[in-house]
């Protein structure tokens, strides 16, 4: 059975010593999406790129974060779809029957090629064109890169760009008791072989609500522990309170408005108690931690080019829309992915590495343009009106753009419409279609869609059209002619359309 102490995290491939070369266009910090779509589409433009990684090449996404959080959550949700579905739920033996959990744990070490990246993820890498390395990369002044490993060190140098894909890691509310009880972080709720009779899951949001919708299907008893008034804190609230009310229903105690102020695990791996910030306490037998992020900033030689202020802060690293740093001259330093906190997802990752690399290509060639527009191709403007997320919870939920209380914030006027998901597509679907959710926020003055969050059992492929319209500045007005077959369950954009009034 794998564990995060087992797994062997620094392959001995790929060392400083057979680098064949010292000088490469670009240099990337980091082999995640973010790093390996840049080498990748440089190279398909005739540069050379190399890759440095201190882990497992390929960073989280396949390894502890997107491939083994989603594997494990398909299987409950198929049986879950068995069970709605009349016709079907007559040949399940029977009707409170869980996941095979060895089954469910098996498939997702197949998904992670049981934490060995040299099955798929090399090869791909390799595949591009792209020259591996591993090691931790260091900035040791403009252009030039250390890269360590053990008593190996070789320095690099680029001609063109050196990009930082780092990504980001697990933070810890600093709270007495709380590291030396060795608490759990997404890394082992992905990969763990073992259920816990009861996970306490600090934190509310995507991670902790995804891996209490896991947890549960595994048999776990789950309760989050949420210091906000709602989870999912950065979607619409309503969105929150229904996957909050169908865990519920299902088992799962939230505690809103609460956190935790000391925690103590008097014997390691054993029982784990909680002191809740309402004075009482709560007892279980692990404890996830997930209450976000922070950008890898750290240790990467930023201080060699005067950027110290900018590690202490713990900040993402501040880019302009070409995913360029300003703070240093010379157009040469990018940061792309997770560490530039622009908007921490896979699908993201993969848009930054797409968008750095055209400005790099550009830049090296001499055709950057000198008033680069919204939407063009060295403009990562996604970012700030269109980022699209899956949480994959049951029910699903999925946003893309502003959200009400984003407006809000902002001091925009905006029209929210709201309507049921429900739809003869979605009963077709699902018997008894229930908990759907659908809203749109327009501009008020023009009606141009600014956002839509959908809540409902298998909302997920409803999100790309509502991406697109929102990328295509869209109104209302124009919506009503892009018509949703039938029966299918896009005929929820019907019901928002009805609800406007048009
Ligand atoms: C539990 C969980 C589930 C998630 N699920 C989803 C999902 O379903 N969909 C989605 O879109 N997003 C999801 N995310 C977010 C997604 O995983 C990240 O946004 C994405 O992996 C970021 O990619 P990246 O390339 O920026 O960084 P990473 O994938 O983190 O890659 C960075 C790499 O850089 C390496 N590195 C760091 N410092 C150095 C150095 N000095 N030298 C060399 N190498 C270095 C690291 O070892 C790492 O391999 C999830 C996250 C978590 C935690
Ligand atoms: N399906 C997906 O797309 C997916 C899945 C998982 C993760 N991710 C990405 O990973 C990022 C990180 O996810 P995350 O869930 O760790 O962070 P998050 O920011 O989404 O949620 C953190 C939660 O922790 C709570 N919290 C913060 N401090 C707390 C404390 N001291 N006590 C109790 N609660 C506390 C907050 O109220 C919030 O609900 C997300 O922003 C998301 O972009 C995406």
């Amino acid at each position: 059975m794998p564990t995060t102490d087992s797994i062997n995290l620094h392959p001995k491939t790929h060392l400083p010593s057979s680098l064949k070369s010292q000088v490469y266009d670009v240099i990337c910090l980091g082999s995640g999406w973010a790093g390996r779509v840049v080498a990748a589409r440089c190279i398909a433009q005739g540069l050379t790129a190399v890759v440095i990684e201190r882990e497992l090449v390929g960073g989280d996404c396949p390894f502890w974060a997107c491939v083994p959080s989603k594997a494990p959550l398909r299987p409950a949700e198929a049986l879950e779809a068995a069970r709605k579905m009349g016709g079907a739920k007559e040949r399940l033996v029977s009707t409170d029957v869980g996941v095979d959990v060895q089954a469910v744990f098996q498939r997702r070490d197949a998904f992670t090629s049981r934490w060995d990246d040299m099955d798929h993820l090399v090869p791909i890498v390799e595949g591009s064109g792209t020259t591996l390395v591993r090691g931790t990369g260091k900035i040791v002044g403009e252009k030039r890169v250390v890269v360590e490993n053990g008593p190996e060190s070789v320095e690099l140098e680029a001609r063109h760009a050196v990009v930082i894909s780092t990504g980001s890691e697990a933070v810890y509310p600093g709270v007495p008791g709380l590291i030396e009880a060795k608490p759990w972080t997404p890394r082992e709720a992905t990969s763990s072989s073992i259920v816990p009779d009861h996970l306490i899951i600090l934190g509310g949001g995507v991670v902790g609500c995804e891996m209490a919708t896991a947890y549960l299907s595994f048999g776990a008893k789950v309760t989050i522990v949420n210091k906000t008034a709602e989870i999912l804190p950065r979607l619409d609230p309503e969105a929150g309170k229904l996957v909050r009310e169908s865990l519920a229903r299902r088992g799962v105690t939230t505690l809103l408005s609460t956190t935790i102020t000391a925690v103590q695990r008097p014997s390691p791996g054993g029982a784990v108690t909680v002191t809740l910030s309402s004075g009482d306490s709560l007892t279980g037998s692990e404890i996830l931690v997930a209450v976000g992020r922070r950008p890898v900033t750290w240790n990467i030689g930023l201080e060699t080019i005067g950027l110290q202020s900018l590690v202490e802060s713990g900040r993402p690293l501040p880019v302009d829309e070409s995913l360029c740093m300003t703070a240093i001259p010379g157009q040469w330093l990018y940061a792309a992915g997770d560490v530039n906190g622009r908007a921490l997802l896979t699908h993201t990752s993969k848009y930054h590495g797409r968008i750095a690399a055209n400005a790099i290509i550009a830049r090296a060639k001499g055709v950057f343009p000198s008033n680069p527009a919204k939407f063009d191709a060295f403009s990562a403007t996604a970012d700030r009106v269109a980022v699209p997320q899956v949480i994959f919870t049951s029910p699903t939920v999925v946003s893309v753009g502003l959200t009400r209380s984003a407006a809000q914030h902002e001091g925009r006027a905006v029209r929210e419409i709201t309507a049921a998901a429900a739809t003869l597509g979605a009963r077709l679907h699902a018997d008894g279609y229930e908990d759907g959710w659908a809203q749109w926020i327009l501009d008020l003055d023009s009606g141009v869609l600014l956002g839509a969050t959908i809540v409902g059992q298998d909302a997920t492929d409803l999100l790309h059209a509502s991406t697109v319209a929102i990328v295509g500045g869209m109104k209302i007005e124009q919506l009503v002619h892009a018509i949703p077959a039938f029966p299918t369950m896009s005929e929820v954009c019907l019901n928002l359309i009805d609800a406007a009034g048009l």
